[in-house]
């Protein structure tokens, strides 16, 4: 190191041992100095007003770096030159450099961006040394630590502003020390309005001991992190929250405070009991579905077993309520089935579960029974409420039940035990003929398993070619000629033998598989009165049953004219049957389907004329040819008083209004007398034959000729 010069004023005309001790003194001093800027973490540099090199430590030798040999006799301008090519700014850098030596301010401060991102600050002073010579210090700091930390504090107090979440820090008194602009959204107070104040005022009374204990936690240093509560924000609006909590420390590790990062789950709230709603209700009439059904259903039975209690489950299925949604359409379907579950509800007692297991399927849970009559009650008052009315729109509707019941513990020790076995007496209500209740016994669990052997081999029965019809004659009264022949299905059932459609129809229905019957015997019946009309002389119409299910089908009218195109029986010989059910929907797709019927000149006959309750209305509106009286009136001809007037009313209707009437089920000639004397026209029954194979009936026709 150089050794500045005013070294050489000390001389000769000190006394020796003076300068000695200066000198000593000095060096202390000057070792002393020099080991201190040596030490420093900042490279230090000094130059003459000009830039020559009066000084420099170490570490402005490394920071840049500069080869030591570099600075000998080098001028700061030349260093400053050869150092640029550190920087990412080196012309900026020369620059300023330069101005300082021309205009030579008393101090300047810049920063020096390195190309591997450090950053030092420059400092430099102009100092007067020795009395006049000027020289000016130079400092470098590396301060890109502070730069970085100053940057991430201000990311930080960025984040921080910008959140949606609420972000408060409060002290250990639970005073609030800061506030962000999310926290004056969700609470509503500005910062000015609660910095200083106790955070108390942002909990509900009954939930500070929980907040106490979670700051105990945090102040003994354990963690609490994360928990769903309920704030009050301004004016006590109570808000769903969930809060992240964690502590704050100072620089030394002391707890001082905490952090609270709080966010409002109203929503999430919100949705979680809409979500819990659903798995549990049903949406549409808002009573409970299946799956509350069972837990009630598991807890009734705990109960019940306990206290050795009896409980009842009433399966209630709503009869041919298909029938409304297909032709009144969905809305007001669901409108009834809306009407529905409010009288079930209002029937039962509090403590009963009505829940909606299906479309027009309920399940009731009468939770605690002393006998079975309970249940039978309970069944009889669902089955009056629900026949009552209803009005929906304009639309006047009846409605019927059948209802199932299973008994705990006679029919069932569990749930499932139960279930099935109330549904499988729900299906035997509904064969007896609806509209009633019925509790189970084990004859049904045959039944049950019965009816599903039946629908198994039905399914197959068609490609089986077990499926085919009998025909039976039908015969005008007055003359005896054969007008007609009414087709009736069979099912030959492997190691059964003959089936009547009276058991397998209704089967087929449930099942959907009744339309594929039911054309295949239109088809069948179609082709065979063709060949009879061809060859047999016979010019009589072919009737055909078709099922309620059938006629419902959006394409029922097409399928029909696509058999009789394809099998080219003339229209106006077919006679299509359906039964009161169908025609007492009387809807505007029922009579439009009628009509397009009759524009081609089919018949059609209401089969089983007597039985059901409709209104007579109806006859007029639709596009009716022929009434076939019940055979039940006709068994009890001609001494039943009662039948006798049955029969005389539907034949006087009928002709008045221009409708031809048969009587179905004719077995003896007295039948047949009372029923010409009341000129009813036409007849069937065994009294001329049974229905017969196409052979029989072809045999049977030559010897009516
Ligand atoms: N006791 C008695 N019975 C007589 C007499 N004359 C005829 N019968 C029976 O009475 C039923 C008349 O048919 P239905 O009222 O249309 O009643 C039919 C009809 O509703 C239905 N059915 C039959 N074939 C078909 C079909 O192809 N499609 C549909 N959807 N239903 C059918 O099954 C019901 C029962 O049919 P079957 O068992 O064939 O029973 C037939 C017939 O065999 C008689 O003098 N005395």
């Amino acid at each position: 190191m150089r050794l500045p010069a005013f070294f050489a004023v000390f001389n000769s005309k000190e006394t020796r041992k003076a300068l000695e001790e200066k000198t000593a003194e000095f060096s202390r001093s000057l070792s002393l100095c020099k080991a201190t800027v040596e030490l420093t973490a900042e490279g230090l540099l000094v130059t003459d007003r000009v830039g020559r090199v009066l000084y420099h430590n170490q570490f402005y030798l490394e920071m840049w770096p500069i080869p030591e040999e570099f600075m000998d006799n080098m001028s700061h301008q030349a260093i400053v030159q050869y150092g640029s090519s550190q920087l990412k700014e080196p012309q900026r850098f020369l620059h300023a450099t330069e101005e300082i030596y021309h205009a030579w301010p008393p101090e300047s401060l810049d920063l020096l961006q390195f190309n591997d991102c450090r950053i030092f600050e420059r400092y430099t002073k102009a100092k007067v040394l020795e009395g006049q010579n000027m020289v000016r210090v130079w400092s470098l700091r590396n301060i890109t630590e502070r730069r970085e930390a100053d940057a991430y504090k201000a990311q930080l107090a960025a984040i921080v502003e910008s959140s949606n979440d609420a972000i408060i820090v409060q002290d250990l008194n639970g005073i609030i020390t800061s506030w962000n602009a999310g926290a004056e959204g969700l609470f509503g107070y500005r910062a000015s309005e609660v910095i200083g104040s106790s955070v108390e005022i942002l909990i509900p009374p009954d939930l500070r001991e929980e907040e106490g204990d979670i700051m105990c936690l945090i102040k003994s240093g354990r963690r609490a992190d994360h928990f769903e509560t309920v704030r009050w924000g301004k004016g006590r609006k109570p808000i769903d929250v969930s809060v992240t909590i964690s502590a704050m420390k100072d620089r030394a590790g002391n707890i001082i405070g905490a952090s609270k990062i709080v966010r409002d789950i109203t929503q999430r709230k919100e949705s979680q009991e809409r979500i819990e709603y659903l798995a549990h209700y049903d949406s549409l009439t808002g009573l409970p579905n299946r799956t509350l059904l069972s837990d009630r259903l598991r807890i009734a039975i705990e109960n019940a077993r306990r206290y050795s209690i009896r409980l009842a489950l009433l399966f209630v299925d709503i009869d041919r309520f298909k029938l409304v949604n297909d032709s009144l359409g969905h809305e007001i379907g669901d409108k009834l089935l809306k009407a529905v579950a409010q009288r079930m509800q209002s029937t039962v007692r509090q403590a009963d579960t009505v829940s909606r297991v299906g479309g027009d399927e309920f399940v009731v849970l009468l939770s605690r029974i002393e006998t079975a009559t309970d249940a039978a009650r309970s069944a009889e008052k669902l089955i009056t409420s629900i026949s009552q009315p209803y009005q929906i729109e304009e639309h006047e509707l009846l409605l019927t039940a059948s209802i199932g019941i299973s008994i705990y513990p006679d029919n069932g020790k569990d749930a499932s035990s139960l279930t099935r076995n109330a549904d499988a007496a729900m299906y035997s209500a509904k064969g007896q003929g609806r509209n009633r209740y019925q509790f189970y016994s084990e004859d049904l669990t045959y039944a049950a398993a019965e009816r599903l052997r039946l629908e198994h081999d039905l399914r197959g029965a068609l490609s089986r070619d077990e499926i085919f019809p009998l025909y039976q004659p039908q015969i005008e009264l007055a003359t005896g000629r054969v007008i007609g022949v009414e087709a009736l299905m069979r099912w030959n059932r492997a190691g059964q033998g003959l089936i009547s459609p009276a058991s397998f129809i209704p089967v087929a229905e449930d099942s959907g598989l009744i339309l594929a019957l039911g054309e295949y015997i239109l088809r069948k019946a179609c082709l065979q009165a063709r060949q009879w009309h061809e060859h047999q002389g016979f010019q009589g119409t072919i009737a055909v049953n078709v099922s309620a299910v059938q006629f419902r089908q959006n394409d029922f009218t097409d399928v029909v004219l696509r058999v009789l195109s394809e099998t080219g029986f003339p229209p106006e010989c077919l006679e299509l049957e359906v039964t009161e059910s169908v025609v007492m929907q009387g809807l505007e797709s029922v009579v439009q389907k009628m009509g397009i019927l009759e524009s081609h000149g089919i018949k059609l006959a209401i089969d089983d004329f007597g039985t059901g309750y409709s209104s007579l209305s109806y006859l007029r509106q639709f596009a009716i040819d022929r009434l076939k009286i019940d055979q039940s009136f006709v068994r009890d001809l001609p001494g039943d008083a009662d039948a006798q007037a049955i029969i005389r009313a539907i034949v006087a209707m009928g002709r008045s209004l221009g409708l031809r009437v048969m009587a179905e089920g004719v077995e003896t000639e007295a039948q047949a007398r009372f029923l010409q004397d009341i000129e009813c026209t036409e007849s069937q029954g065994y009294l001329y034959a049974r229905p017969m194979k196409s052979n029989d009936f072809e045999a049977w026709l030559k010897t009516r000729n």
